[in-house]
């Protein structure tokens, strides 16, 4: 298994694309920069050749990143040589975006066509205006989500904007379709004002059964999801606030199981007090824990001081009772369970050292924790991180198709709070006592258990807290 923290390379295969002049350099120069760098060359591709010039791709094993900055170097340094591009595995899984447009019926003649498009579909059209409930059952809207950020929090990564976040929200669209064959568009704005956000969601939402807020900065995504709550009458869910808040209360129900410690007994550290920090504190709060700190940049939040966040002076009055004050590292001292919803490499081994006895670290920074698990898997009784290529993986991936699954199931008008718990129950229940060990205390996203308890819980909530149109067949 292959980890890269900070330089965000997985797999071991990579493409160099090469312009050679082929009067100035041997082909054979090449291959022997390559070999000497440890690098194992696989393939050759020729993409053009021309009398004096040729373009080709070659394929280079490599066992490590750093092996890549230095073949890159060397051989740009070459006389002769253009290096064109370097791509790997995942580069190229992203050529041309992740997702596509599938018909359900083909369209193979006139009378095909006049029945999904001009005059017949005008019959279907008015059938709706007639009747808009019956959106649900002509069009997409009964399976389909809109995924949508204004690219201003990606994953730990910062305000990075909306074209660099279309990545990571077509990976969620691939995740819903997968997971729990939800329909999604991935919708990346090029607005981070809150208004014009809550304005273009509310003129779009017709196409939609629901929609998943993603990767929306603090203070902002409260106002903007509160308002669309208000606004629309299809769920909308935050999913860095609800999403991680859900995923985090099941693996803490069973990491605490494991070290033997009740929820209102323990000192928690939260370290990022965003979306995802004030959500996961909220829920913690509600589940009975007493003694919460929230630290951010400048340290643990404190009641007393003035915020000009005003969900810090929410926080500051509802956590942190003793007002303990300082820098994480003062904080941490004598604390049960460490939280991280910030950015990567920012809790050392010193630090986990000064934890109560039996630590449970939560690094759950993407796509870097704030620790790398190597470095305290001895003195840790509990590591998880949000990534796919650790064991305890906390990531909202858990938890958003199996939720949206059960919404749209029951044409939810909201996804409420005794749905989220019920979620939160359905994934921690995927894993028995007998199962359950310091590598697994949450089921692996690929567990089919995991998507069928969620929507199944979240189904039963909405229907007992009246906010479910459609009971579906099995509960009639
Ligand atoms: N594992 C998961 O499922 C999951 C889910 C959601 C978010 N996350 C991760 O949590 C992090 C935060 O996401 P968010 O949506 O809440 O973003 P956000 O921008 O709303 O909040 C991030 C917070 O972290 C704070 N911060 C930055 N550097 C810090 C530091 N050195 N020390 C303390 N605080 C610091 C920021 O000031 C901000 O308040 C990201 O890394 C994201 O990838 C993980
Ligand atoms: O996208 C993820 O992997 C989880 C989460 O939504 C995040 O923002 O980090
Ligand atoms: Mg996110």
């Amino acid at each position: 298994m292959e980890r890269e923290f900070g330089k965000l390379i997985t797999g071991k295969s990579i493409i160099l694309r090469l312009e050679m002049k082929t009067d100035v350099i041997k082909f054979s120069d090449i291959v022997q920069i390559i070999s000497d760098e440890g690098g194992d060359l696989v393939a050759i591709d020729v993409i053009q050749m021309k009398h004096d010039m040729t373009i080709r791709d070659l394929t280079v094993n490599v066992s490590d990143s750093l092996q890549i900055v230095q073949i890159s170097e060397k051989v740009q340094q070459l006389n002769g040589v253009n290096l064109v591009n370097v791509s790997d595995q995942t580069f190229l899984m992203h050529l041309g975006g992740k997702i596509e447009t599938k018909l359900k019926v083909p369209i193979q003649n006139r009378d095909d066509l006049s029945r999904v498009y001009t005059p017949d579909v005008a019959r279907v059209c008015m059938a709706i205006q007639e009747d808009q409930r019956k959106s649900f059952t002509l069009t997409i809207k009964r399976n389909t989500v809109a995924v949508v950020s204004d690219g201003s929090a990606v994953l730990g990564l910062g305000n990075i904007g909306p074209y660099a976040a279309m990545p990571v929200m077509e990976g969620k669209a691939m995740l819903f379709k997968q997971m729990a064959d939800v329909d999604s568009f991935p919708i990346c704005l090029e607005t981070q004002d809150t208004e014009e956000i809550i304005r273009t969601i509310k003129a779009i939402a017709p196409a939609f059964g629901g929609i998943n807020l993603e990767d929306i900065s603090s203070p902002r995504c409260f106002e903007i999801e509160e308002r669309l709550k208000e606004e629309l009458d299809i769920p909308v869910f935050h999913d860095d606030q609800h999403g991680t808040a859900v995923v985090l209360y099941a693996g803490l129900i069973s990491a605490l199981k494991l070290v033997n410690k009740s929820i209102d007994q323990i000192k928690v550290v939260v370290n990022g007090i965003g979306a995802a920090g004030i959500a996961c504190t909220k829920i913690l709060l509600a589940a009975g824990a007493k003694e919460i700190i929230g630290v951010d940049k400048d340290g643990a939040i404190v009641s007393g001081n003035e915020y000009t966040n005003p969900m810090w002076n929410w926080y500051s009055q509802n956590t942190n009772p003793h007002k303990s004050s300082g820098s994480l590292a003062d904080v941490i001292k004598g604390a049960d369970v460490f939280i991280g919803l910030s950015r990567g490499k920012i809790l050392s081994r010193e630090m986990v050292m000064t934890m109560n006895a039996e630590p449970i670290v939560f690094a759950m920074a993407n796509p870097t924790p704030e620790i790398d698990p190597d470095e305290i898997e001895d003195i840790a009784a509990v590591v998880a991180t949000g990534r796919s290529d650790y064991p305890n993986q906390i990531n909202n991936v858990l938890c958003f198709p199996g939720i949206f699954r059960g919404a749209l199931d029951c044409r939810a008008t909201t996804i409420n709070e005794k749905m989220k718990l019920a979620a939160a129950e359905a994934i921690a229940s995927v894993i028995s006592d007998d199962e359950r060990n310091k590598y697994y205390i949450i089921p692996s996203v690929f567990n089919p258990d995991v998507v069928k308890l969620v929507r199944d819980g979240v189904v039963e909530a909405a229907i007992l807290t009246k906010v479910a149109r459609r009971i579906p067949r099995e509960y009639r």
